[in-house]
């Protein structure tokens, strides 16, 4: 965790934001943009059908949450949280406000994905669910909101179970503001979010959305949530060159796979645990070995999963550049490392 520099590092504020989301000069509280993922009438007007209290697919050992629930953050940590990071102390002048959700985005299991159980043998996250549109979401669109619960991001790092509201290592808990020290925990009670995977090891050559900050003006709190990615200088020219409709370039189609990058620091802390949890094995098995007189063979080694290869992610069809959610802004978020590394991992990149 202490290692990972992605997300809302110590300086980012002012730094880089609202690169890719059009917000430069942007939104101003109570006159957000179109971020409804631009369907006709916006996808949170026209509920398909009767309210849904809980997703489909939602695990029954997991509460569905539609607002952040609290713990053991301080006073003055809620008060940064109610603040726009323009308006904070230090910020620089030239801190655009955060992009806000839908105003009209309501509580409640969003239109717009679907939690699915992922069979695909080939898929490293085979066994597990992940998040998929239910409808075509328009590129830069926001999708929905990281709901978890707000806990103080550093007082289980490095040390499992210190963390007062999870005993265990969360693969779910994501930097909200790393400044202020708060983190956004999913393992236990969250939203759809916590189903989007990683792309690296899917056959994606790339993410297709991301992780950003936010302003919730319904609560008056800063969140993170879950965007399509925005459409790439390359494409967005291409497309202009044979004179298609820009707006429709990138995106991502009714049924596609919604996969974020979780930072290469989440991925490089489980391939030190994986290195170590090897050691760990060979050293059980030498010893056992010794123990029972056999020599272990190398089936005993066998589930630790090979070291991923880890492309960087590219924020177009233009050549990789460096991480995605370093290139795309400043706002962009990533998962906190810790937690195992996956036992099912079949990367082929
Ligand atoms: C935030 S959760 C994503 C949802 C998860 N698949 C589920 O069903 O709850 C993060 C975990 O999903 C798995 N995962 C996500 N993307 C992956 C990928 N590209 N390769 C392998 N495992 C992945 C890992 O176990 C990771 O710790």
């Amino acid at each position: 965790m202490a290692n990972n520099d992605r997300g809302r590092g110590g300086n980012n504020r002012g730094n880089g934001r609202g690169r890719g989301f059009g917000i430069r000069g942007g939104p101003q509280r109570g006159s957000p943009r179109d971020l409804s993922g631009g369907l006709p009438g916006g996808p949170f007007t026209s509920p398909d059908a009767a309210p849904k209290t809980v997703p489909e697919n939602w695990p029954s050992n997991v509460t569905y949450l539609t607002t952040p629930v609290y713990a053991g953050i301080s006073q003055r940590q809620r008060q940064v949280l109610q603040t726009q990071p323009a308006d904070l102390p230090g910020a620089p002048a030239s801190t655009p406000p955060l992009s806000e959700v839908p105003s009209i985005l309501r509580f409640g299991p969003s239109p717009l994905v679907e939690i699915r159980s992922i069979t695909d043998p080939n898929h490293p996250a085979c066994g597990q669910r992940g998040l998929f549109a239910a409808r075509n979401l328009r590129a830069g669109s926001f999708i929905l909101p990281y709901l978890g619960v707000y806990h103080r991001g550093n007082v289980a790092a490095g040390r499992p179970g210190t963390n007062p509201h999870n005993k265990r290592e969360s693969d779910y808990d994501l930097w909200l503001d790393r400044d202020a020290d708060v983190a956004v925990d999913a393992d236990r009670q969250g939203n759809e979010a916590r189903f989007v995977n990683d792309y690296r090891g899917t056959g994606k050559p790339r993410a297709n959305a991301e992780f950003r900050e936010v302003w919730d003006p319904r609560r008056g709190e800063r969140c993170m949530a879950v965007f399509v990615l925005p459409a790439g200088k390359r494409a967005l020219l291409q497309a202009a060159a044979n004179k298609q409709n820009t707006n429709k370039v990138g995106g991502i189609a009714q049924g596609e796979e919604i996969l974020v990058s979780y930072g290469k620091g989440f991925w490089e802390m489980r391939q030190k645990e994986a290195a170590s949890a090897k050691e760990g094995e060979a050293e059980q098995v030498t010893a056992q070995a010794g123990e029972e007189g056999g020599n272990g063979g190398p089936e005993a080694l066998s589930t630790v999963p090979e070291s991923p290869d880890q492309p960087e992610a590219a924020t177009d069809g233009a050549a990789p550049g460096p991480l995605q959610l370093q290139s795309i802004s400043g706002q962009a978020g990533s998962l906190k490392v810790a937690g195992k590394f996956p036992t099912n991992i079949a990367w082929k990149q």
